[in-house]
C-alpha cells in the first residue's frame, strides 16, 4: 500500500507527501529535481531521481516498493513559459504524462490522482465555476494538462483505474508547522512574490492590470491554502481505496480577493508598505477565477482548515524567512 508521489520535491507534492506520511502511508518520491528541491522532500519518504516519462524506471518502483497508487503531481506550471515553450510543455505535461499512465495501467496500479488546473477553463463566462462548463483553455499551459484529463478518462474505462482528478484554483501559503513552502525559484505566484517583496528580497511588486471589470479593477483569485489542498489528495485517495467512483473535482473555497487586497494583507501583516507600481494587463488573464467548490465539499467530505488569507500569507511569510536564512 506504498503511494509514488511524482514531483514531491516540488511545493504542492511536499505538502502532500508529509499529509500521506502524517496519515500513517509509506511514501516514494519519483521527482527529477528540474524545478523541485531535496531539501523538500520529507525525511521519512524514499527518494527515487528519476523522469516520469521512464517506463523502466517507473516500472522497477512500481514493482520494487508495491505502489498501489499514484498522485502525479510532476509538471512543468509557468503559463507565460508554456506561450513561449509550448512544445516543452506538451512533452513533460502530456507526453510523459501518457508514458506515466501507460506505465500504471500495465503495472496494474489501482488509483491514480492528478493535479489538473482552473487553467482548464480558460475565460469562464460565469463565476464561481462548476466542473461541468464547457472546457476552454486560452494557453498551452491549460491544453497540456486537458489532455491528460481526457487520456486519464479514456485509459480508465478500458482498464479499471480509479481516478480522481483535482482542478487547483490558485494555491497558496505554507505548512503551518514550517515543513515545507513554495520554494520554486524564479518565484511567479503573487502571494509569494509579496512575502519577498515585504522580507526586502525584491523591490516591490507591479499589479498587472487594474482596469478589469472586477471591484477594484485588479484580478480576483480563489487562493486555497496548501495544507488544504494537500488533504483534499489524502480524501481523494480514501474515496478510491473505499470504492468510490471516477471523480474531477474543483479545489478552491469559493471565494476571492483581488491582487489589490492580497497586497494589502501582506503589507498589514509583514508592517512592510513595500512599493507597488500599477502596470498593463498580463496577457492571458483572465479577470476573476472562483470555484463552484461544492462538490468536494459533498464527495468527499473535505472540510478546509485554513480559509483564510490571512493566515495563509502569514504562513507563506514564515517559509519565506526560512528561505531568506538559507540563502534562497
Ligand atoms: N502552484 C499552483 O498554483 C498550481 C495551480 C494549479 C495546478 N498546479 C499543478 O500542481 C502540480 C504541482 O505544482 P507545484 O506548484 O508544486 O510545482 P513545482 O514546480 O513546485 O513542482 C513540480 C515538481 O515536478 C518535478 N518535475 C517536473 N518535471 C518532471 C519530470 N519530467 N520527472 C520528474 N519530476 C519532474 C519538479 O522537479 C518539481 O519538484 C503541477 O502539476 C501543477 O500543474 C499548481
Ligand atoms: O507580480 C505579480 C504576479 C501576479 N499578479 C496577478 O496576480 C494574479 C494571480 O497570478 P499568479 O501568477 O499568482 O497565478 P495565476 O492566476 O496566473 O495562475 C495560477 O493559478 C492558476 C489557476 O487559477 C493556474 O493553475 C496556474 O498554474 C497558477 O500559476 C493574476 O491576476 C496576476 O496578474 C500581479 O498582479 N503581479
Amino acid at each position: 500500500m506504498t503511494v509514488l508521489v511524482t514531483g514531491g520535491a516540488g511545493y504542492i507534492g511536499s505538502h502532500t507527501a508529509l499529509a500521506l506520511l502524517d496519515a500513517g502511508e509509506k511514501v516514494v518520491v519519483l521527482d527529477d529535481l528540474s524545478t523541485g528541491f531535496d531539501f523538500m522532500i520529507p525525511e521519512q519518504a524514499t527518494f527515487v531521481k528519476g523522469d516520469i516519462g521512464d517506463q523502466d524506471c517507473v516500472e522497477t518502483i512500481i514493482k520494487q516498493y508495491g505502489i498501489t497508487a499514484v498522485i502525479h503531481f510532476a509538471s512543468k506550471i509557468v503559463v507565460s513559459e508554456s506561450v513561449s515553450q509550448p512544445l516543452e510543455y506538451y512533452e513533460t505535461n502530456t507526453s510523459k504524462s501518457r508514458n506515466l499512465i501507460e506505465t500504471v495501467t500495465r503495472c496494474d496500479v489501482k488509483h491514480f490522482i492528478f493535479s489538473s488546473t482552473a487553467a482548464v477553463y480558460g475565460e469562464p463566462e460565469k463565476t464561481p465555476i462548476r466542473e461541468d462548463v464547457y472546457l476552454s483553455p486560452i494557453n498551452p499551459y491549460g491544453r497540456s494538462k486537458l489532455m491528460v484529463e481526457w487520456m486519464l478518462a479514456d485509459a480508465a474505462k478500458v482498464s479499471g483505474l480509479g481516478t480522481v482528478v483535482l482542478r487547483y484554483f490558485n494555491v497558496a501559503g505554507a505548512d503551518p508547522a514550517g515543513r515545507s513552502g513554495e520554494t520554486t525559484l524564479p518565484a511567479t505566484h503573487l502571494v509569494k512574490l509579496a512575502a519577498r517583496a515585504a522580507l526586502g528580497k525584491r523591490d516591490g511588486l507591479s499589479v498587472f492590470g487594474t482596469d478589469y471589470a472586477t471591484p477594484d479593477g485588479s484580478c480576483v483569485r480563489d487562493y486555497v491554502h496548501v495544507s488544504d489542498l494537500a488533504a483534499a489528495h489524502v480524501a481523494a485517495l480514501n474515496h478510491l481505496r473505499t470504492g468510490g467512483e471516477n471523480l474531477t473535482l474543483n479545489c478552491g473555497y469559493g471565494h476571492g480577493f483581488s491582487v489589490l487586497e492580497v497586497i494589502e494583507i501582506v503589507k498589514r501583516i509583514s508592517g512592510n508598505d513595500f512599493p507597488v507600481k500599477h502596470e498593463e494587463r498580463r496577457p492571458g488573464d483572465p479577470a476573476a477565477l472562483v470555484a463552484d467548490g461544492s462538490k468536494i465539499q459533498t464527495l468527499l467530505g473535505w472540510e478546509p482548515q485554513y480559509d483564510d488569507l490571512e493566515a495563509m500569507a502569514n504562513h507563506a511569510l514564515a517559509w519565506e524567512k526560512k528561505l531568506v536564512a538559507r540563502g534562497l
